[in-house]
Parts: C-alpha cells; structure tokens; sequence
C-alpha cells in the first residue's frame, strides 16, 4: 500500500504568484511561432515544444507546472474545479474579503439534474465560465476545470452521485452536451472559453465500501455494459460535445488502470470517437497514476507505469509522478521521444485554443472582472436552478401552505437541515455571496413567527424536547433533515439509505401532535416509505444540495410562490436495496445466479419512488398530437439521414417530431417536465422496463391552458446495445409513453432488418 496523504498535500500547496500570461510583445518567446495568431494550433504548439528540453517537457507534465523560467513560460496550475460554481481547489484563490471574496453556487449538479432542462444548465455553465474567467483575469484561478463527474450515478449508496444529473445516460448526454457548451463557450470555438474535464474515464462509482478504496478498486465490466452505460455521456462529451480535456480514474477496468489503458484512451476515445480531430488532453485523476503502481501493482516498476501511461495516452499527471519518475523511464528506453512531445504538444494546445498565448485585446474574455461575479442576475439563477429541481415526493393538500393575513402563523423548523448553511453546497464547493437557509427565508416571510427547534437528537433523544415544545407552540411543522456530507461524499459510499431509527421515531413523536407537518428531505436520496405511509405526514419535498439560495427556494415551493415541478433523476430504492447487491458488482441487468435484483428504472421494478417521480399543485393531462403513421422502415430511415448534418447513424433524428400536447386540467400555473419513454420487447434479452428517449420542461402553463413538447427523438435513442457493445435498431413493436405521472402512449413498429448504428470496438487482449 502506498501512503498518498504527503503527497496529495503537496499537490493541493497553491502555485507562488507569476506572471499571469507568457509575454509575447517582448519576451523570450516573442519570435517563436507559437506567438504567431495566424498559425495553426498545432504549429504554434509544436514551435513551442521544439524550443524545450527533454527535461524541461518533463517538469511540464504534472498539474503544478513550474513553466519554463528561461523562455518566460510562466508557471501554470492546471487544476481548477467548477462542479457548480467556481470552487476552492489548488488553482482558486479567494480574496479574504471585497473583490473575489466569492462566487456564485448553484445548486449540485443532481438537483439541478432534477429540472430536466437543458436551457438552465447552458444559462448555468455560462455564468461559472463568465465567473471563471473574471478570477482568471485577476491571476486568481488558471483555465483549466475538471469539471464535470459525469460518471452515471448506478448505485444509491456511491458518495459522489450528488456531482452527477443522475442515473440515466440519455439524460446524462443531453445534460452535459449543454453544459461544456456553456463552459468552453460553444462547440469548437474560435477561442475556448475554460477547458472542461469529463471525468472520470471510466466506470468509476464507487469510494470505499466494505474495504475496498477506490484506488484500488478493478471494476468488472461486461463490454455490454460498457457501451450502454458507463460510456454513454463520455462518448457525448468527446465525440459531440468536443470537450477538451478528460479524466481518467482511480479504478481498474478489467484489470487495467484506467490511466494506462490504450484500448480505452487511444482505441475508444481517440480513434473511435475521433477525439483527435481537435487538440485535446487526457488527465490523470489525482495521484491515480501513483495509485496504478501502489494500490494496483499495474507494473513491477515506477517508470514502467509512467511509460505505459504516457504511452497510453494520459498526457497530464495531477501529481508529481510522472515529475519525478519520466526521466529515468526515458533513460530506460521505455518510451520515445515522439510520444513525449505529442503530450506537451497537446497540453499546450489547449492553451494555445484558450487564447493564452495571444493579447489580450484579441481575446474575448480578458476583460471580465469582479464586476461580473455574483451579479443579481446569477443569484437569480441560482434561486431558480434549485426551484427547478425539487421535487414534491407527497401532498395530502397542505401544500402549497395558505398562511393567514389576519395574525401571525407559527412554523417550527426541526431538524439538521433547518438552519443549515455552508451544507447547502454539498461538496466541490467555493465561497457563496450567502446562504440563505430554510429558517432564514421562513423568518422573511410576513405574518409569519418562525421557532427553531434544534437538530433533534440522533442517535440519542438529546434535543428532542426543544423540538417538541417548538412544535407545540407551532400551527406548522417542518422537518428539515437527510443526508450531509458526513454521509456521502468523495471517499465516503453509504451503507444504509434508510431515515435512521431516531429521526422516523422523532417524526412519528411529532406527527402525533396532528398538525400539518411536512418533511423537507435533503442531500441524497432516502426510503421515504415510513414518511409516505404515516398519514400524519402531510407532504414530503426532496431538495437535494440546493445551493447558496436554498431555502429561499424551499419556502418558495412550500407557499407556492413557486410550483414544484422537478423530477427524481434517481431511482428511489427501497432501504433494503443495499442487501441485495454488493456495491462492486456493475451489472445493470438482474442476475438469479448472483442476486442481483437490477439497476436503474430500466432493470428494477421495485423502487420506493421511481426514477421521474414528481408531483405538482396541478393536475396534467398528455396526448400524442402528430404520430400519423404506425410502421416505419429501418433502412429508409437510415438512408434518409443526412449525413453531412448527423456525421454518426445514431444521431440520425427519427422519422419526425414527437409532439406531446400537455394540458393543465387543475387550477394552478405551473411548468411540466415531459418525459418520454420507449419500451418494447426487440433485441437482446433481458428487455429493459423502458428507456427515456427524449424531455422538455414547460414553462408556466396556464391553469385550462396546454402547451406542446416536441421531442426531437434519435435513432440511436430507440436503440437496444448487444454483447459485443454495438448500438443496433432492431426491428419489432414499441411503444412511446409519457408516463409520470400522466398516462399516455403511441404505438408504433419498425420493419425490416436491424441496423447497427454504432460498430463498439473490441477490447484488446488482456
Ligand atoms: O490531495 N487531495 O487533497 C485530493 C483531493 C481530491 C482528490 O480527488 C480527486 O480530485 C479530483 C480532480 O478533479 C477528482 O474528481 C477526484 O477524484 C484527490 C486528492
């Protein structure tokens, strides 16, 4: 085993203040091309790296890059983070106060997930790239995010899927597609905004249970399983989305460190994917490539494991192996000399593509300052990316609260979420302007008393008196409770997903009282089973990590100034789930040999709440408004793809639109989230329950009024995927629903013979 805590806090020692862009005026580099804004990329980068030493390039390979001093390369911290919102990390400074003192924080990436919209997402990243690049400008931060984790979140139990959308890799692919879109500023742009990290490259869900860490962890994948799912939203990042930079893991696939693996980093990614039309570059996860030597034993020597992860195509190391151990790999003979430069080659294309090396006055972006941070209107957004996200889980019609004008209302807040501030963020966290927390935006309420009644006591009944006399003197009780971080994070996987024994007991002694009493159920997802069948339970919101406006959001939803409409973008599994299956085991589909009861709304039918759960204070009515046609024939829609517009088969639209009309039948204004599904019984067996095939939220229907969701669907989306990993249209019966909680379906059948829209490359031979 090898001890990682010396150096990982030497990776985190913040980089001594330099000159903040090399000086192409009058420096050393000034004559050399890659000072020249008329050459290409790839020129301006391979002029620069024919300047270097071997030993220079080398030192250029690990996240704190000293730069090269004699040609006025300045110092670079290559590692930033942005999960939702600009973040304390190695390459962020705050100010201690005033100016860069903080930056906005949005909500976690799996409330935002919630909305279902895509359009918040881009308004989002856009305001974390502006804020970003206003940091840089004051040499407080560098340009390079490694964000986001859009590793699909499989299994409720992982600490890290709160910095995911969710569990669904249709939903995943659309979300992250609009979020690097607003990172990098567009796809392919003249001058890259930030450079975005998908990571972690790949099937990398799992922290420490039952004694395996993360580092050491060698996930056993079927390549079925790889392509469907845990490729799914890398493929959208690199081949569509055209990121810029990737992650790979801690894990192991199939026995082979992520960091080192060319069938996945050169085979899948580079060829398959075509990620090497732009310049692009793969990192290291943080002393993961020390991992693959100390915890994975990849390789009997320390230079043979930088070697074959250099060779494989990782050309950062965030650490300082491959600083220290590349050389004497060299000396041996274990690499060459083209495969080095091609590393810095790349690594400092992505500088060159975010305009590092050119003046100021020719490159968007260098004018943003304070000024831009934390304006009104990014805390607006915040508010209204946690507002989009909750999701109502029950109602029994207290909702949304009608408080009284004639006198004051008294509403208890119990509970560890009531007052809670900084724990609003969840993890991956910078400095918010404020936080607002949900007994703050209760006592701003008019004509209303707001009594706080303490954390109530768990394990112990410690506290649990204040929180009765609160709820004794109150007309309303909330409980404000769930998951922390002290749960769930990074390097910490649940074992439970159960309310614990003390908190049903604390809510069952208070729902006794008979008032209204609603439940706000933060952080990851819990069995709500004992608060959904206690009738004295009168709602349940979920609310994930809502961010620096969070209760504000809340008490937003609760008097109705705002209508839930948010969605699960989870399953809500039963708290026995996790007796059922080991956290390694990453098998999506229900296995009888091993217990495996299934994973995701797609393979497992027992949920407490289902993936796309959410209620409103109205009721909908959907109907499919334009399905003319009943059968369709594979080939003709393959060959009436334009091929030019949709370069991959599985991006090819459908034979049209799929116009939902959604009708507010109740009385209240609000959005809906249309979600559409597939299911049928064609291609390989086991047949998934459904599949998502396309979403739109709605905005502000009307009460009588309708609006109409038209879902451009994809032939790649209808598709089933086969042993070999290949995405096929089967011909065969399906069917359209939008089913959460509306019923309505559309059927339809493909003739014909199947089409493989995606040939999966095989894996080498281990
Ligand atoms: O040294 N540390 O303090 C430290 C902190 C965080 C850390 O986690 C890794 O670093 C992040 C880099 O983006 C990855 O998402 C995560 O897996 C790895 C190391």
């Amino acid at each position: 085993m090898v001890r990682l805590v010396a150096s990982t806090q030497a990776l985190l020692a913040s980089t001594a203040a330099a000159a903040l862009f090399p000086d192409c005026q009058n420096g050393p580099l000034a004559n050399n091309t890659v000072c020249d804004t008329t050459a290409s990329v790839s020129a301006r980068a391979q002029a620069l790296v024919a300047a270097l030493t071997n030993e220079e390039k080398f030192n250029l390979t690990g996240n704190t890059s000293p730069g090269v001093p004699r040609l006025g390369l300045p110092s670079y911290q290559w590692w930033q983070e942005a999960l939702h919102g600009v973040a304390s990390s190695p390459g962020v400074t705050f100010a201690a106060s005033g100016n860069y003192s903080h930056a906005t924080s949005f909500p976690q990436p799996i409330l935002m997930g919630a909305a279902f919209d895509d359009a918040l997402i881009n308004a989002v990243a856009t305001v974390v790239s502006t804020e970003a690049r206003a940091f840089n400008n004051a040499n407080r931060s560098g340009l390079d995010f490694w964000t986001p984790n859009i590793n699909p979140y499989k299994d409720p139990r992982w600490g890290r899927g709160q910095e995911t959308p969710g569990e669904d890799t249709f939903h995943l692919k659309s979300y992250v597609a609009s979020l690097i879109d607003g990172l990098q500023g567009g796809k392919n742009p003249q001058t890259l905004k930030l450079v975005a990290t998908c990571k972690h490259f790949v099937a990398y869900d799992e922290e420490s249970w039952h004694g395996t860490l993360r580092y050491e962890f060698d996930a056993q994948v079927t390549t079925q399983d790889l392509s469907e799912y845990y490729m799914q939203p890398f493929q959208t990042c690199a081949r569509d989305a055209k990121v810029a930079s990737i992650m790979c893991s801690y894990n192991a696939l199939n026995g082979i460190p992520t960091c080192a693996d060319q069938y996945i980093l050169q085979d899948v990614l580079r060829d398959h994917w075509n990620w090497t039309a732009a310049e692009n570059y793969v990192t290291s996860d943080c002393d993961s490539i020390e991992s693959a030597y100390g915890y994975h034993h990849y390789a009997p020597t320390r230079e043979q494991v930088v070697a074959d992860s250099l060779v494989a195509g990782t050309e950062l190391n965030c650490g300082t192996y491959y600083q220290s151990h590349l050389p004497s790999a060299f000396s041996q003979g274990l690499f060459n000399q083209s495969t080095i430069d091609q590393a810095v080659t790349r690594l400092y294309s992505a500088l060159i593509r975010l305009g590092y090396f050119n003046p100021a006055s020719t490159t968007p972006y260098r004018s943003l300052s304070f000024a831009d941070v934390a304006t009104p209107d990014a805390g607006a957004l915040a508010l209204k990316a946690a507002e989009e996200g909750i999701v109502l889980l029950k109602n029994d019609g207290i909702l949304p609260l009608s408080l009284r004008t004639d006198r004051n209302t008294t509403i208890a807040l119990i509970g560890g979420w009531a007052n809670a501030s900084q724990t609003m963020q969840g993890n991956y966290f910078g400095i918010a302007p404020y936080l607002h927390s949900p007994l703050y935006a209760v006592q701003q309420l008019p004509n209303v008393r707001a009594i706080y009644g303490g954390t109530g006591g768990d394990p112990t009944t410690d506290g649990w008196d204040e929180a009765y006399n609160a709820a004794l003197s109150a007309d309303i009780i909330i409980y404000a409770d769930g998951t922390t971080t002290s749960d769930a994070e990074e390097g910490l996987d649940r074992n439970t997903i159960n309310w614990s024994g003390a908190k049903v007991d604390l809510v069952s002694w208070l729902s006794e009282l008979g008032k209204p009493l609603i439940v706000l159920s933060m952080g990851d997802q819990l069995d709500s089973a004992p608060f959904l069948s206690n009738q004295n339970v009168s709602a349940i919101l979920w609310g994930g990590y809502p961010g620096q406006d969070g209760g504000t959001a809340l008490v937003n939803i609760l008097t109705g100034k705002t209508a839930p409409a948010g969605r699960l973008p989870v399953t809500q599994y039963p708290a026995n789930y996790v007796n059922e299956v080991s956290m390694l085991d990453m098998n999506l589909r229900p296995n009888d040999t091993s217990g495996n009861p299934g994973r995701t709304y797609k393979w497992y039918d027992n949920a407490t709440l289902p993936f796309g759960y959410g209620m409103h204070y109205t009721n909908f009515s959907a109907r499919f408004t334009n399905m003319s046609s009943e059968s369709y024939n594979i080939a003709s829609l393959v060959s009436s793809c334009d091929n030019k517009t949709y370069p991959y088969l599985d991006l090819c639209p459908f034979a049209h639109q799929v116009a939902i009309n959604i009708t507010n039948t109740g009385t209240v204004s609000s959005d809906y989230v249309a979600l559409l599904f597939v299911s049928g019984q064609h291609g390989p067996q086991p047949y998934p329950l459904k599949q998502l095939v396309g979403y739109e939220r709605l905005f502000s229907i009307g009460a009588g009024a309708s609006q109409t969701a038209n879902l451009n669907i994809t032939l790649g989306s209808l598709a089933r995927f086969d042993e070999q990993g290949n995405a096929v249209l089967y011909p065969g019966d399906y069917s359209l629903l939008v089913d959460v909680p509306t019923q309505a379906t559309w059927n339809f059948t493909l003739t014909g013979s199947e089409v493989v829209l995606d040939h999966w490359p095989q894996p080498r031979n281990r």
